[in-house]
């Protein structure tokens, strides 16, 4: 898909084809002002791409902007009480998620103040509050920890955790390189209008030691799209194989989801770090693992 403002303005994006599987978490990176906000908004539902479309987008999703502002007249409350029944929830439940929400971001004391008259910080806790509460399968955060206190900013690394756990797939922009460091499944950058898999600024865990994968997939196919810890891959020794490499971190679950993948990968070889790797010292690595995962598609040992 494309975006750009305006007739004949100059594309903020132009061919981005990406998938984003579910149980997944996506960290999109890039520069002020490349089109990180635009491509989120994409995603979110909440703009529409000008070529190109998004589809296969979950029925419950949910978007936090950086700051949110509802001129509304509600009491924090009574507004995620009644966006609690517009997502199908019962009156007493909706209340119940409502004040669950409100408590676990520590802004329970402001349950029935006006949401014009909430202070920056606890209108963000609202707008993050508002987002959880639908329980959504698509989670779109655009620098949606900005505002807050230490202890909500924890609470939302819980529920992004949460929500990925319960098979979601959460997108999101932060300026903080540390947010959710080494959780991430893959990372986009934004960069002269594409979008590029991996990123330069990688966090400490995705510049430790590297296990490299030999891997054979269906004739032609290069590995799916949004594999855990976005692997660089060249084509490997013999015909039909893909010799992929990722951080350590998410050797696991990259092996996962090439066997997962449908139709699956199979591995070939797994090499893992050498001790020096590990220790940062020499880039040279050892097949600890050969032979061990089954062409059927299941680990044997
Ligand atoms: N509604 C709009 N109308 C016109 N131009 C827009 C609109 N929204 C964004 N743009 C332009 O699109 C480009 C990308 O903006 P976007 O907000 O997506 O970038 P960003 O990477 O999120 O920036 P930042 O890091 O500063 O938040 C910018 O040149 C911006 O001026």
């Amino acid at each position: 898909m494309g975006r750009r403002y305006g007739v004949g303005g100059p594309w903020v994006l132009r061919g981005v084809d990406l998938a984003l599987p579910p149980r997944c978490l996506v960290r999109v990176e890039g520069t002020n002002g490349s089109g990180k906000s635009t491509l989120l908004r994409l995603l979110a539902g909440i703009d529409s791409p000008t070529e190109g479309r998004v589809t296969g987008r979950p029925v419950r999703r949910a978007y936090v902007p950086e700051r949110f502002s509802v001129a509304l007249p509600f009491t924090a409350a009574g507004y995620l009480t009644h966006l609690g029944r517009i997502h199908g929830l019962r009156g007493a439940e909706a209340a119940a998620r409502a004040a669950e929400w409100l408590e676990r971001f520590g802004a329970a004391g402001h349950a029935r103040t006006a949401l014009s008259e909430l202070s920056k910080g606890t209108s963000q806790k609202v707008a993050v509050a508002q987002a959880l509460l639908a329980e959504p399968e698509l989670l779109v955060l655009d620098e949606a920890w900005t505002g807050l206190d230490s202890a909500a900013r924890t609470q939302l690394d819980l529920a992004v955790a949460e929500r990925v756990a319960a098979g979601g797939t959460v997108v999101f922009v932060d300026h903080d390189p540390r947010r959710l460091a080494g959780a991430s499944d893959a990372v986009h950058t934004v960069a002269g209008n594409a979008l590029v898999r991996g990123t330069p600024e990688t966090s400490p865990a995705e510049q430790g030691p590297r296990v490299r994968v030999l891997a054979v997939g269906p004739p032609g196919a290069a590995p799916p799209d949004g594999l855990p810890g976005a692997p660089s891959y060249e084509p490997g020794p013999e015909a039909g194989t893909v010799r992929l490499s990722v951080a350590a971190a998410h050797s696991d679950a990259l092996l996962r989801a090439l066997l997962a993948a449908r139709p699956p990968w199979h591995i070939r070889e797994v090499r893992a770090p050498a001790p020096a790797e590990r220790n940062a010292t020499s880039t040279t690595s050892t097949t600890i693992t050969t032979s061990t995962i089954s062409t059927t598609g299941r680990a044997t040992s």
